[in-house]
């Protein structure tokens, strides 16, 4: 006789197994309505990212496998996602149209029950939470596909919305059209950074075939929908979306394809223990002002780990800069390097202290 029991006996234990998963499902689901009552007498904020994280934390340090790590962590963003819209509906509002990257990072933080309501543009985002139509907002910042980093630090100048968040995401581009066919392929469609990202597969794959501009990876995969003899440069998700097969997967390049995003909110986010905080100011034009703007930060240790600048639109040659520290906004040593460098600026403002993305 085999040692290994038989098929059936295994899945009548995982039938066992999946309903006593459900049923502890809705217990918890009953103690977090239970909570957004509470919060309703109370006054207080549906979305805590603080509690989420420590449950996160807790439970990736609990678990011994070998069910992965990162498989608890997408569960239980989804198992609180829903928890939280038993409460309350979430609206986050991004840049889209759906099935761009942004749209991708959007549903990796909040989760799927979230409601998420793309918009055409990054003012458009930051409209719809400062009139207070979304909770959140989500725009690319950095290496995106999807737009410009100067277009987000540019409405810092006139928003007063805090980043309450970070995301990573890992950008990989696939080549898709509706036959699924290289051969087919006469035209490719794309935004121009995942062109440029994908500029050697194409020199080698599709050489002398035309590569057309279009303003997102989502809107090209939506053109080659209706186009038999065209591909498309975007996600697997935007396959799905818009009905095409993938022709090939990552054709990207470079490996380790990182674009960053920012969560944007009314308010400032609350302490995780560890942050970072982003600050915008613009200095005196005076000699060696550079050097000294840097100095309050270097003396007493605090890690800066970006600084950009850009011109101010109303005056030339006049510059804001934008710099990323380790620390937050509350730590003594960070509060009062800022405070000095105030010394120097006609103008510091505190864009938001808020969890390192990992
Ligand atoms: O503990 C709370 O405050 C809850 O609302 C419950 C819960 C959860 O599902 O665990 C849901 C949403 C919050 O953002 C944090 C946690």
């Amino acid at each position: 006789m085999s040692a290994t029991r038989n098929l059936d006996a295994l899945r009548r234990e995982i039938d066992a197994i999946d309903d006593a998963i459900l049923d502890l499902l809705n217990r918890r689901a009953g103690l977090v309505m239970e909570v957004g009552q509470v919060k309703t007498a109370e006054k207080r904020d549906f979305h805590v990212p603080n509690r989420e994280r420590e449950i996160y934390e807790r439970l990736l340090a609990r678990n011994a496998g070998p069910f992965p790590a990162e498989a608890v962590k997408s569960v239980f963003r989804e198992i609180i996602s829903a928890s939280l819209a038993l409460e309350a509906p979430m609206k986050v509002a991004f840049l889209g149209p759906r099935a761009t990257f942004t749209h991708l990072a959007t549903m990796q933080h909040f989760g799927l029950a979230a409601e998420l309501v793309a918009q055409k543009s990054i003012p458009a985002v930051f409209e719809e939470v400062e009139k207070g139509r979304a909770l959140y907002g989500v725009v690319p910042v950095e290496n995106s596909t999807e737009g410009m980093v100067s277009h987000t630090l540019d409405m810092f100048m006139e928003s007063d919305l805090k980043i309450n968040a970070e995301i990573l995401l890992e950008v990989s581009h696939d080549l898709l059209s509706r036959t699924g066919r290289l051969d087919d392929v006469k035209k490719v469609y794309s935004h121009p950074q995942a062109i440029a990202q994908c500029r050697k597969w194409l020199d080698n794959n599709l050489p002398g075939v035309p590569v057309v501009d279009v303003a997102s990876t989502a809107l090209a995969a939506q053109i080659v929908s209706e186009d038999y003899a065209a591909a498309a440069i975007a996600s697997e998700f935007a396959a799905a979306q818009y009905d095409l097969k993938v022709v090939r997967t990552r054709i990207e390049d470079q490996v380790n394809n990182f674009t960053r995003f920012l969560v944007v909110g009314r308010k400032m986010a609350e302490r995780s223990g560890d942050d970072k905080t982003s600050l915008m100011f613009s200095v005196k034009d005076e000699p060696g002002i550079l050097y000294r703007m840097l100095e309050p930060f270097a003396s007493r240790g605090v890690n800066l780990s970006k600084i950009e600048s850009r011109p101010l639109k109303k005056k030339a040659w006049e510059y804001i800069f934008f710099l990323d520290l380790v620390g937050h906004i509350t730590d003594p040593v960070v509060a009062e390097a800022v405070q000095d460098l105030g010394h120097y600026c006609q103008f510091v403002k505190i864009l938001g202290s808020y969890p390192r993305a990992k």
